[in-house]
Formats: structure tokens, C-alpha cells, sequence
């Protein structure tokens, strides 16, 4: 039971992470990068295993930059900005094909920045949502403005069935464990400026240095 009850997911807890990943000069730090992606993974798992295939994907990229971080140039990991000039310093990244470093942190982190993508355009409309609005429908509207434009026809189907089977808008919001429905859209309020700052910084950053379409 004490444990049932430590481990409640909380999405403000998960937000709130992401609100820790600016520097004071708007760096953005890796840790708290991928720890709010771990606490959007377990919000994800206890939806259902018919989404586990996402999951594991996310959880897979989560492992890479945190191997990095934890790794012997950890110190290169701190944030995006030391990263991508680390990597392009030294060659680490596969600029125009999959070749010799096939799971660089620029392009693991890409795709976690697309999918960040996503997560404010969902967000966005579950914010401006009324009851009868269907997840379903803003998960997958969401996903097709964003991640949709870089995955493979199979991904997209896959990812398309698996969207018909998130709950309902309000058993949403109770497992988003935040409140009732106005204390929810006022966190989201609050939570999606930090959201797309961090997003806006990383997608300018990877813009500049021609990173965008990494294989
Ligand atoms: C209101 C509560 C907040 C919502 C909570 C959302 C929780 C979402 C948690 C995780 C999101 C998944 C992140 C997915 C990362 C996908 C990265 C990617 O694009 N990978 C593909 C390309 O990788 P490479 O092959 O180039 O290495 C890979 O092919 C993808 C495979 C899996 C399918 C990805 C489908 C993504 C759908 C995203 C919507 C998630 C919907 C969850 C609904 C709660």
C-alpha cells in the first residue's frame, strides 16, 4: 500500500522536471532532459502495454544519453549545447547516413526532440479541451503535425491503432493524478511555456548547425 502510494504518478512532478533543464543561459541539461522523459514513460506504461512498443523505443534513447552521461566523457553530456560541439568537434555524429556512429547523442536526441514536439501540441490541446473532446483524436492530430513527417508508413499505422485505445479525457486527467479539471488546465498553462522554450532552444540550436535531418 505505502508503496501503491509513493510511487502515484504525478504529471506536475513530471513537468516540473522539465522546467529544471534550463541553465541560467538557457543551456539545456541532459539529466533533467531524460529524467522528464523517464517520468513521461511510466505515465505512458500505465496506460496499457498496447503502447510498451513505444515505450521501449523512448526507453531505448533514454539508455543511450544516459550511458553517455555516465560515461568517461560525461563532462561533454552536461547539456546540448556541450554536447553537439563535443560530437561535431570530434566527428562522433553520422551527418548524411547511418555509418560509423550509428547512435550518436545528437541523433538519439533528435528524436526525443521531435517527440517533445508532440508532447506540446498535445498538451496544447488537451489544455484547450472540452469533455466531450476525444484523446484519441488530439493524440493522433498531434502526432501527425509533428513525428508523423519522420516515421515509416508501418510506424505510423502502428502508432495510429495504438492511439485508439488511450482512455477517455477525464480517466486522463485521473491518472495525470493533478487535481480536477481547471487545477489541469492551469497546470498545463503553466507547464507549456518551459516546454517550448526548451523545445525552441534545442530545435535552434540543431538549426544552426544543420542538424535537423540527422539519419
Ligand atoms: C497528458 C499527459 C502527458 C502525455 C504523456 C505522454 C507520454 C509519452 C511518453 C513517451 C512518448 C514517446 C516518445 C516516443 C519517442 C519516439 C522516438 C522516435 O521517433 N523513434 C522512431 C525513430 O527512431 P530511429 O529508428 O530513428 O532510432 C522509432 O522508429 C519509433 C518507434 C516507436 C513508435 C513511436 C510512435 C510515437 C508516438 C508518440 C505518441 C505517444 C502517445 C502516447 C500517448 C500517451
Amino acid at each position: 500500500m505505502a508503496n501503491s502510494v509513493e510511487e502515484k504518478f504525478s504529471l506536475r512532478e513530471v513537468l516540473d522536471t522539465f522546467s529544471l533543464c534550463l541553465s541560467e543561459n538557457k543551456e539545456v541539461y541532459v539529466q533533467h532532459y531524460v529524467e522528464g522523459w523517464r517520468g513521461l514513460v511510466r505515465f505512458m506504461n500505465s496506460l496499457g502495454s498496447v503502447f510498451s512498443f513505444i515505450s521501449k523505443d523512448a526507453v531505448n534513447k533514454i539508455e543511450i544519453l544516459v550511458n553517455f552521461l555516465n560515461g568517461e566523457n560525461g563532462a561533454h553530456y552536461v547539456t546540448i549545447q556541450s554536447m553537439v560541439k563535443y560530437e561535431l568537434d570530434n566527428e562522433l555524429v553520422d551527418l548524411t547516413r547511418r555509418d560509423k556512429h550509428p547512435e550518436s547523442g545528437c541523433r538519439t536526441l533528435l528524436r526525443l526532440h521531435r517527440a517533445l514536439r508532440w508532447l506540446e501540441l498535445f498538451l496544447e490541446r488537451l489544455r484547450t479541451s472540452s469533455e466531450d473532446s476525444k484523446t484519441s483524436v488530439m493524440c493522433s492530430e498531434a502526432y501527425n503535425e509533428s513525428l508523423a513527417q519522420h516515421h515509416a508508413w508501418i510506424i505510423r499505422k502502428a502508432a495510429g491503432t495504438a492511439f485508439w485505445a488511450l482512455p477517455g479525457r477525464q480517466t486522463f486527467f485521473d491518472v495525470m493524478n493533478v487535481g480536477t479539471p481547471e487545477q489541469v488546465v492551469a497546470m498545463l498553462g503553466n507547464a507549456l511555456p518551459l516546454i517550448s522554450e526548451v523545445y525552441n532552444i534545442t530545435e535552434n540550436l540543431y538549426a544552426q548547425h544543420d542538424l535537423l535531418q540527422l539519419p
